[in-house]
């Protein structure tokens, strides 16, 4: 079970702090996806685990193994931990195979063993036949399948991706998620990606950790984070989502303007306090105003005007303006349809939407 222990780490550069006291930890090979918007501290956190960097306060474990305090570091060549970075970083001069078998050369290993895992290291990111080929006879996403190899070809202890599909067009980028799962799911290495795609997150991870100036927001399962979001930032990072901010009215209601809507109340906040009412735009229905008989029981229910609707094929995407500066998305079925300026009524599943508070 051990894996990676983060324990109150803070690291600041002169008087800013990027880390403010972060706990983590990442089971024996599970997938950590360290997700957040640029600046969030995700790219410190690696450097950290790397070694590159020395923490201001806290510590870093792997398994029973003090890997850096404040104290001291251990250097990075001696943690068995592997970095692929975003620019692939592989040399031009050098075939695949022999980038992938450089770190083990360097480490002095029997010639059979190098050829061993060299062979099985290209099986496993299926470059078997680009073996003999130049970088710059690759394509992106081969480039960094040499560099995911490369690192893989070590057998470290733990992985860190940092960003590694940003080069990559959407496409493929799409495509490597999958792929690099599935290498996850052969080798079951301790694994931390840093990402700030919340597709990515969610495709590749066991957990993933949502990061904010430097504080984390939540640890859980792709699932949680997705469907328990602990505040209107984790909910709104993850997928789409309506925010209407409000002010709790205690018992699972908030005010937001002059309505009072209901909802299963995870804000912790006290009667007055700031908190939003979320709800994601898939769980939204608009009817049109003149509509009679709604299924309103169990419903928040908001009427507002149509601002704009495209129309994405599987869905349209309407956005309503419900005044006073208050806009509801809405991800509606795209055989039904509304004119920009229609007056509509949005009903709100309350059991799809929750209160939340802000972030930490
Ligand atoms: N060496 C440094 N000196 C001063 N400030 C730094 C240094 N390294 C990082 N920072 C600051 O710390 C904060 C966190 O940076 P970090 O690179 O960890 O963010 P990030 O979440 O990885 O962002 P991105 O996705 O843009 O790479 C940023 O505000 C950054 O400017």
């Amino acid at each position: 079970m051990s894996g990676i222990r983060i324990k109150n780490l803070r690291k600041s550069f002169g008087t800013y702090t990027a880390l403010h006291g972060i706990d983590l930890q990442v089971p024996n090979g599970t997938l950590l996806a360290l997700l957040g918007p640029s600046g969030c501290g995700k790219s410190t956190t690696l450097q950290l685990l790397a070694g590159f960097e020395a923490p201001t306060e806290g510590e870093i474990w792997a398994d029973d193994v003090l890997l850096s305090s404040a104290r001291g570091v251990l250097p990075p060549e001696k943690r068995g931990i592997s970095l692929v970075f975003q620019n692939y970083a592989v040399w031009p001069h050098k075939t695949v195979a022999e980038n992938v078998a450089f770190g083990l050369a360097i480490r002095r290993l029997p010639k059979a063993e190098i050829a061993e895992r060299l062979d099985r290291t290209l099986r496993t990111v299926r470059l078997e036949a680009l073996r003999d080929r130049y970088p710059s006879e690759l394509s992106g996403g081969q480039q960094q399948r040499v560099a995911l190899a490369r690192a893989l070809a070590v057998e470290p202890r733990i992985l860190l991706l940092d960003e590694p599909l940003s080069n990559l067009d959407a496409h493929l980028r799409e495509e490597m998620r999958f792929e690099i799962r599935q290498v996850h799911d052969l080798l079951g290495l301790t694994t931390v990606y840093v990402t700030h795609d919340q597709s990515e997150a969610l495709v590749t991870a066991d957990r993933i950790a949502v990061m904010k100036s430097g504080h984390l927001q939540q640890l859980g399962s792709p699932e949680d984070i997705f469907e328990r979001p602990s505040n209107a930032f984790v909910a709104t990072f993850i997928g789409a989502n309506n925010e209407l901010a409000g002010t709790s009215e205690g018992n699972g209601a908030i005010r937001v303007g002059s309505h009072v809507l209901t909802a299963p109340d995870r804000s912790g906040a006290a009667h007055g306090g700031t908190v939003s009412l979320c709800v994601r735009p898939s769980q939204v229905r608009l009817f049109g105003a003149e509509e009679t008989g709604l299924p309103a029981e169990g419903c928040n229910v908001l009427s507002g005007t149509v601002q704009r609707s495209a129309y994405l094929g599987e869905y349209r995407d309407v956005l309503v303006d419900l005044g006073g500066r208050r806009t509801l998305r809405a991800f509606i079925p795209p055989a039904q349809s509304f004119a920009p300026g229609s007056v509509v009524t949005a009903l709100l599943p309350i059991g799809s939407c929750q209160i939340l508070g802000p972030a930490a």
